[in-house]
């Protein structure tokens, strides 16, 4: 299976997941029956012996040599059965876990195939959690039913058809009577359902609510800690258990009286004590032997453990869907669009234009609307505005997280869009406020973006970046592993971000409040760095500290996703208007020395 072989265009989420391996787990499921059919013949097996000993006895059809020789035939026979049985069983379960390993390992591909061309943008902290899900829960989920839901629907089919075949063909009269239990095991199945389905929605409803809250009741404990209090996080988790509990009730308590019914009806012990009543009558008016009873007794109450693997394989059936719905979305994410070979175009220069540039997160708020400016190489622009003005929207359409909804925003003359995103960051770095480290060495967290870096070069970076003395520091230098031989503090990570992009060397840089996460000390550091970095590249800074950026060669001001404002800090502070109050406001009227001192 190729990973980008389609998924069949199906309704059924299951069934488009497991399209491509349904014939072998119709293979698989098909073994598993004929195996199961072999291994119940030694119960046949058993009858037949009682049968040719006691039925047989009374007459002299049969010599001893010849009931001595179909015993043994008989025993052979079942023996064989079992071992072939056994043998088809197994190759019916080998060739669907062959099957589901081919699924598995072409939904993960498939998900980090899709999710290599998806936006950055995409991923926030609610789409990790969903990647997550989809590629871990729900394709464990997906492997349950691909690796034994066919076959134990087959292991179970096997067993109800050959005994029902079997109980049949030796007295029809006998086999109703054993099969009697079904239809009220059937019907209190299907109250079970109805009013599970009632609360269903409830049910559900409660557990997401009890799950989202203990997120927000975990990571608000360091708050409750520190201030002595139980919360709104607390509270609101509490009301969620309470609730949860009382739905729970609802839930299962109809349910769990239905299925005791339903289990009560088709349990060994109500099976072979009708068959036993019954059979008791039957011998008393002379309609059967007790011989011929015996078949009755040794087969029907086998039939109840079937019916409740396939009862509870049904229910399985009803995650699997969840999780193959969740996986499909997930293969489904809209990605970024690629230029074919066709459109790819090299810029000339580095000049960026934004050309009436907006962008909304959603049909109902617009967050950036007709944007307008263009980044000079060699010059440093910053974006100031209150929080929530779009400033960090704006950057993160530069870096392609995603693209406008309108307009366009072109790297020497071509649109992003026409070019490959190798292409883009080889051109614009960006050292942003929240830093990802990989779990890797620091070498390799450095040369991310540029594996064939020599560790000269990689050396050199971190220098320029102010942390090679620090990773020189570490027990295995440049080869500790983030996360586990060492914890980077905020600003050691940032410095080696800042490393990273040095090593790419770009023309462009993007900088979004890049000393936030950090103390004094590391703050110097990082100013130290970027002040080196940043010489004689296009700088694009976002900026919540008016000072740090008072000799940008020119400010822009956001407010509500609109540029309000634009020029030089003299010329903001003449104008009076927005930059002018949020200059105040910050009282840097004392700060005479800007922090970035490129700016
Ligand atoms: N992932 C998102 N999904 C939906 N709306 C978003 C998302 N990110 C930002 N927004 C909204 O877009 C608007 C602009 O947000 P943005 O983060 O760009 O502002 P900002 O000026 O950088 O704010 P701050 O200075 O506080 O970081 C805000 O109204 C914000 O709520």
């Amino acid at each position: 299976m190729s990973t980008n072989t389609p998924l069949t265009q199906s309704k059924n989420p299951i069934r488009q997941v497991l399209g491509p391996i349904r014939g072998r787990l119709i293979i698989a499921a098909l073994l598993a029956s004929l195996g199961t059919m072999l291994t119940l013949v030694p119960l046949a097996g058993i009858a037949h012996i009682a049968n040719i000993l006691f039925a047989n006895a009374d007459t002299t059809k049969l010599t001893i040599g010849h009931i001595e020789t179909e015993i043994w035939w008989t025993v052979i026979a079942s023996v064989v059965c079992v071992f072939v049985g056994m043998a088809l069983m197994l190759a019916g379960e080998l060739t669907a876990h062959l099957a589901d390993n081919r699924m598995t390992h072409y939904l993960r591909l498939a998900v980090i195939q899709r999710l290599a061309q998806v936006p950055l943008g995409w991923f926030t902290s609610r789409a990790s959690g969903e990647v997550k899900q989809a590629m871990q829960d729900d394709i464990a989920t997906l492997h349950s039913l691909a690796a034994h839901f066919y076959t134990a629907v087959g292991r179970a089919s096997g067993a109800l058809l050959v005994s029902v075949i079997y109980l049949f063909a030796l007295d029809w009269r006998m086999a109703i009577i054993a099969l009697l239990p079904l239809p009220g095991f059937l019907l209190f199945l299907r109250r079970a359902m109805q009013s599970s389905d009632v609360n269903m929605h409830e049910f559900v409803t409660r557990l997401e609510r009890i799950n989202s809250t203990t997120t927000e009741f975990v990571s608000g404990i360091p708050v409750v800690k520190a201030f002595g209090v139980n919360g709104q996080a607390h509270s609101n988790y509490q009301k969620a258990v309470d609730d949860f509990a009382q739905a729970f009730d609802r839930f299962t308590r109809p349910l769990v009286a239905l299925m005791a019914h339903a289990h009560a009806m088709v349990t060994p012990v109500t099976v072979l004590g009708l068959a036993l009543a019954v059979g008791t009558l039957f011998i008393a008016i002379g309609w059967m032997t007790p011989v011929e009873i015996l078949p009755f007794v040794l087969v029907a109450p086998g039939i109840c453990a079937p019916l409740l693997l396939l009862h509870t394989l049904l229910h399985d059936l009803g995650s699997a869907a969840g999780a193959a719905q969740r996986v499909l979305a997930l293969l489904e994410t809209p990605i970024l669009e690629q230029p074919n070979h066709n459109q790819q175009q090299l810029p000339s220069g580095h000049e960026i234009r934004f050309e009436s540039v907006s962008y909304a997160y959603s049909d109902s708020h617009r967050a950036l609307s007709n944007i307008n400016f263009t980044l000079k190489p060699g010059t440093v622009t910053a974006i100031v505005g209150p929080s929530g003005a779009g400033k960090s929207t704006l950057a993160k359409l530069l870096l392609r997280f995603f693209d406008p909804t309108q307009g366009c925003i072109t790297l020497g003359g071509v649109d992003l869009r026409h070019l490959e995103t190798s292409a883009l960051y080889r051109h614009i770095g960006f050292v942003l406020q929240e830093v990802r480290l990989i779990h890797a060495s620091i070498r390799d967290n450095i040369a991310l973006g540029r594996p064939s870096a020599s560790q000269q070069e990689i050396e050199d970076a971190a220098r320029a970046a102010n942390i090679h003395e620090r990773i020189l520091a570490l027990p295995h230098g440049y080869s500790s592993v983030v996360g586990e031989d060492v914890q980077l503090s905020g600003g050691e990570q940032q410095r080696v971000s800042i490393a990273r992009a040095i090593l790419l060397d770009p023309p462009v840089l993007v900088l979004d409040e890049a000393t936030a996460a950090t103390d004094a000390g590391n703050e110097v550091a990082i100013q130290e760095a970027l002040s080196r970095f940043t010489q004689g590249r296009t700088l694009l800074v976002i900026a919540h500290r008016l000072d740090t950026v008072k000799h940008a060669d020119q400010i822009l001001v956001l407010d509500n996703g609109t540029i309000i404002e634009q020029g030089s800090h003299q010329h903001l502070l003449a104008q009076r208007g927005l930059y002018t109050r949020l200059w105040t406001l910050g009282d840097y009227a004392t700060i005479t020395e800007p922090k970035v001192p490129s700016c």
